[in-house]
């Protein structure tokens, strides 16, 4: 667990009525702002900004921004349209806002008994993140001590996947962390991941923070880093899974995979089941976000790095297909390899799941 000075985000009932405190994570990490939102196009657009982001914690957000409306009266169904659509591929979004939406339904759909509804199941999935993000810290070292016996390994991470990404440890990096906290990493290498640099600006941060051994290079450089022998091993986080294990991830993360495999070295993907989608067939079915050009044009506004008028490619994220993922790490168990089935079964499990000794691989 990472204790963040200003949380990730957290709901308060103030006199005036409830709002939704973010950590402002474009302020990050020269400024800890806390944002106050009191109404769903506050909080759509937080998330259209990234000043809240990453999948678990935006299914958090949704949820809270669902029980936002109902308690200050806001059309509900109107709140959860605007807020599963804020963002198209992070499916974690998506999935809060269901979940609370479902609560206040079933509370009646109107009135004070179902905002409070609405409520309980956002805090409910809030405690599910923060326990999530512990069992996959564990799991995932264990499965890095099975992969690197010895310990004192380097891991490359690419974006930004700790407690920022959740209102626990977060996911990749919480990996990272336990290793760190055990004596186990010798080097955390930490891809900027341009354009809108999770990596430098947040990833650092909660490095530095914890005290761990870390380094920032262009994405450009992973490649040199790999031919160097300098990389143990690949850990980065998910925003969402298809049914045939095909990884959508921060754009940069598929060349990785091909890097890891040319290279030899273990490709593990870190995220909760909630961020597994069985519902998108494959991987070419996942909507990919397409951002603003301006953000790859511009270092900041009005300061261009581009000539005025560029044209610019910025998808948000790309495909890592399965066959380049060595292997999954949920909170429920690792499934490795990812497509041969065991997605389904890692679904299917309780929370409750304890994995088997070790750290549970399911094996081909
Ligand atoms: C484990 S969620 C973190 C995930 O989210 C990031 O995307 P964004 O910064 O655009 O929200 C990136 O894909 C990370 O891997």
């Amino acid at each position: 667990m990472a204790d963040l000075r200003v949380p990730t985000l957290r709901w308060a009932e103030p006199p005036e009525g409830p709002v939704l405190l973010l950590l402002d994570q474009t302020r990050l990490p020269s400024e800890e702002v806390e944002l106050t939102v009191t109404d769903v196009p506050g909080l759509v657009a937080a998330i259209q900004s990234l000043a809240v982001r990453g999948a678990p914690v935006l299914g958090v957000a949704g949820a809270y921004g669902v029980a936002l409306a109902a308690a200050r009266g806001f059309d509900v169904r109107e709140a959860a349209r605007s807020l599963a659509e804020a963002r198209p591929t992070a499916v974690n979004l998506g999935y809060g806002v269901a979940r609370a939406v479902a609560a206040y339904e079933a509370a009646g759909g109107a009135g004070e008994a179902a905002a409070a509804a609405a409520l309980a199941e956002a805090r409910a999935l809030h405690r599910e993140e923060v326990e999530d993000s512990e069992r996959m810290a564990a799991l995932g070292r264990g499965l890095l001590g099975e992969l690197l016996p010895g310990g004192r390994y380097r891991l490359l991470t690419h974006c930004n996947t700790g407690a920022l990404v959740s209102v626990g440890g977060g996911t990749a990096f919480a990996v990272a962390r336990a290793a760190h906290r055990a004596g186990e990493l010798r080097r955390l290498w930490v891809d900027e991941t341009r354009p809108l640099l999770q990596g430098a600006r947040l990833t650092a941060w909660e490095a530095a923070r914890e005290g761990m051994p870390y380094t920032v290079q262009v994405d450009g450089a992973a490649g040199s880093l790999f031919a160097a022998g300098e990389v143990d091993a690949v850990v980065v986080g998910a925003d969402r899974i298809a049914a045939d294990g095909a990884v959508a991830n921060k754009i940069g993360t598929y060349g990785l995979a091909v890097l890891a495999r040319h290279h030899g070295v273990p490709f593990v993907v870190v995220a909760p089941v909630s961020t597994v989608d069985l519902g998108t067939p494959e991987g070419a079915a996942i909507r990919i976000e397409q951002r603003p050009g301006h953000e790859v044009t511009e270092l900041a506004p009005g300061v261009p790095v581009a000539p005025v008028g560029a044209q610019a490619y910025n998808p948000a994220f790309d495909v890592t297909p399965p066959e380049l993922v060595t292997a999954l790490v949920t909170e429920r168990g690792v499934v490795a390899p990812v497509d041969h089935g065991g997605l389904a079964e890692v679904c299917s499990r309780s929370r409750s799941y304890e994995a088997p000794s070790g750290n549970g691989m399911m094996g081909p």
